[in-house]
Order: structure tokens, then C-alpha cells, then sequence
């Protein structure tokens, strides 16, 4: 059975631009993890459970299936394409996910795994939709899912994370580590509204677009770096502890990551 990589992202910096209801629009530059992904197979069902004829995620989760970015992601193709053979795949399949990304990390675990399962469909089932299709069907299940759809390994993202632009630079690799500190992504949003909202301007924001990953990083500080992080101090103080210098903190967090040093003696 062929095993589908859905990786991990880190958010080189996320700097609010607005408010849209209530989400916000953000310039953040995303760039993929390529030794952290979730596998993503589908298996045949059981006679007994195909007559169950019920969703089967098989999967290390902390949440019920009706509350999974995968069955989530089934529900929007399925109401986007009123497609047959969808309901006929997944009532003989179930999909297995061997998950590596962990949750609540700020490292885009459901979302990619939301993204990779709708690519799936899509070639399994040759339901011939585009990537922009696939980007609005999975942007209703989670704002980081089109970044995941477009694959690309470098791109600034904009709007609420609707707006994906690819970022032509080399793929850096990274030191992740998440402390166990199960961080909500609204409450860390509604933090910043409420006690650091102070939105970039343009011009500063299309520097930041321009500027590559490396270079950002050496230039702000983490705080600086990613709106996000002073608010999830707040509301999750024991983070402080856990803060490594020179690490950066990714999206709404728990996780912080750096650039691997690359040693003399590796090849470039
Ligand atoms: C913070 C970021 C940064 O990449 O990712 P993670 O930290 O989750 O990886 C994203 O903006 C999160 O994307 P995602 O995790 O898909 O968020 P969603 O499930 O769509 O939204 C969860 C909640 O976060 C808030 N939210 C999310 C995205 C956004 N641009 N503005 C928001 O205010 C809203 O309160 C929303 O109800
Ligand atoms: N496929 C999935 N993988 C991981 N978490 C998921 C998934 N589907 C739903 N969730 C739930 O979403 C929350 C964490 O989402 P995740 O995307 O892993 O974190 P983050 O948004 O911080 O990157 C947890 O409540 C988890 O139970």
C-alpha cells in the first residue's frame, strides 16, 4: 500500500496585518520540515467493517473522528464533488495515519495530514480537481491546509492562509523540539487581540517577503519574529522555562526550532 508523506511546517516569522471577523490576517513564511511527516496509507476494511460503512481513520489520536482534520477534509471533498466513488472509497478503506508531527505543536500536524488526505483522493480517485480547488475545499478545514496542498517547501503566506506564494531559496534544516505544553491556537490569537495587537505596516511586510529565511532569522529576535509568541508566553507562562537561546517558536506553538548548523566537515 502507497505510503503518502505529510510533513511538518515551521513559520520562519508570522506577523499580524489585520483583522478579518474573527480571524486574522497574517504575512507568515512557511517552510517545510523535511525529516518530520506523518504517513498517510489507505487500507482495505474488514467484510464486518465495510459493512459498518462507517469513516475509519486507524491512528494514534487524541480526538474523536468526527472532530479529525481528515474526516473533516472527507466531508468538504465530499460536499464539494458529490462524488460517488469518494463514499465508495472510504466505506472499503479506512486511512491509516502513522503520526510523527506531535499535536498542538504550532507544527501543522492536522492541517498537513487534512492537505495530504484531500491529494489522495484526488489522484486515487482521478477526480481532476486543481490545486486552487483542492486549497479552497481544505481552507475549510483549517487555514494552514493550503499551504499543505500547494507542496511547495518555501512560500509566504497571506491573508488568513489562504494566499500562498512559493519563496524560491534553498530548503534549511532544522533542531525542532516541543515541550509538552498543549497550546490552544485560538486562545493564543484571541490573546493577541485583546493585549498585543499592533499590526505590521506594508512596507515593512513586503521586506520581510523579500528577505530570505537565514537572513530573517538572524536578524529578529524570536518575540520579534512571530507575533504569536509573546501572547502564548502569556497565556502559558511555564513555555518560559522551556525557551532555548537562539531558538524561534512556530506558529501558535508549543514548539521551537532552529537552523541546523551545518559542520565544516559536511558537504554544503
Ligand atoms: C497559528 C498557525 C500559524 O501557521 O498555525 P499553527 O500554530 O496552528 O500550526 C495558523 O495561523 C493557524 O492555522 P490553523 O491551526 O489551521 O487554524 P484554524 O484551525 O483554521 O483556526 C483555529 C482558530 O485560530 C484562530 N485563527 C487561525 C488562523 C488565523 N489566520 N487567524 C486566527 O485568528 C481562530 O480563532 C480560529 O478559530
Ligand atoms: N489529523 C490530525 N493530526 C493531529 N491533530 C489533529 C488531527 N485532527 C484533529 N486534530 C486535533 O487538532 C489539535 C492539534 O492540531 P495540530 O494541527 O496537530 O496542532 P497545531 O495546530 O498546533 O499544529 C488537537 O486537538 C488534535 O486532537
Amino acid at each position: 500500500m502507497k505510503k503518502y508523506k505529510a510533513y511538518a511546517k515551521v513559520n520562519i516569522f508570522l506577523k499580524i496585518t489585520g483583522k478579518r471577523d474573527n480571524y486574522h490576517e497574517i504575512i507568515s513564511r512557511f517552510m517545510r520540515v523535511d525529516n518530520l511527516y506523518d504517513e498517510l496509507s489507505f487500507v482495505s476494511k474488514s467484510e464486518l467493517d465495510a459493512k459498518m460503512n462507517e469513516f475509519k481513520i486507524i491512528g494514534d489520536f487524541d480526538c474523536e473522528v468526527s472532530q479529525n482534520t481528515i474526516y473533516k477534509a472527507y466531508v468538504a471533498l465530499k460536499e464539494y464533488t458529490k462524488s460517488a466513488s469518494l463514499e465508495k472509497l472510504m466505506q472499503t478503506h479506512a486511512i491509516k495515519v502513522e503520526k510523527n508531527i506531535p499535536a498542538f505543536a504550532g507544527l501543522g500536524g492536522g492541517s498537513s495530514d487534512a492537505a495530504t488526505y484531500l491529494k489522495m483522493c484526488n489522484g486515487v480517485l482521478d477526480l481532476g480537481l486543481s490545486l486552487n480547488e483542492l486549497a479552497t475545499i481544505g481552507l475549510k478545514v483549517g487555514a494552514d491546509v493550503p499551504f499543505f496542498i500547494y507542496g511547495y517547501d518555501s512560500a509566504n503566506v497571506g491573508g488568513i492562509g489562504e494566499i500562498v506564494e512559493p519563496f524560491e531559496e534553498e530548503l534549511l534544516k532544522f533542531d525542532v523540539y516541543t515541550p509538552d505544553v498543549k497550546i490552544s491556537t485560538p486562545k493564543v490569537y484571541t490573546a493577541y487581540r485583546e493585549n498585543f495587537y499592533e499590526p505590521v505596516d506594508g512596507f515593512r511586510a513586503q521586506e520581510l517577503k523579500e528577505l530570505n529565511s537565514k537572513d530573517v532569522l538572524k536578524s529578529l529576535s524570536a518575540t520579534e519574529a512571530n507575533d504569536l509568541f509573546a501572547p502564548a508566553l502569556q497565556e502559558y507562562p511555564q513555555l518560559k522555562k522551556h525557551y532555548r537561546q537562539g531558538y524561534f517558536f512556530s506558529g501558535s506553538g508549543s514548539s521551537f526550532f532552529k537552523v541546523q548548523e551545518v559542520n565544516s566537515g559536511e558537504e554544503k
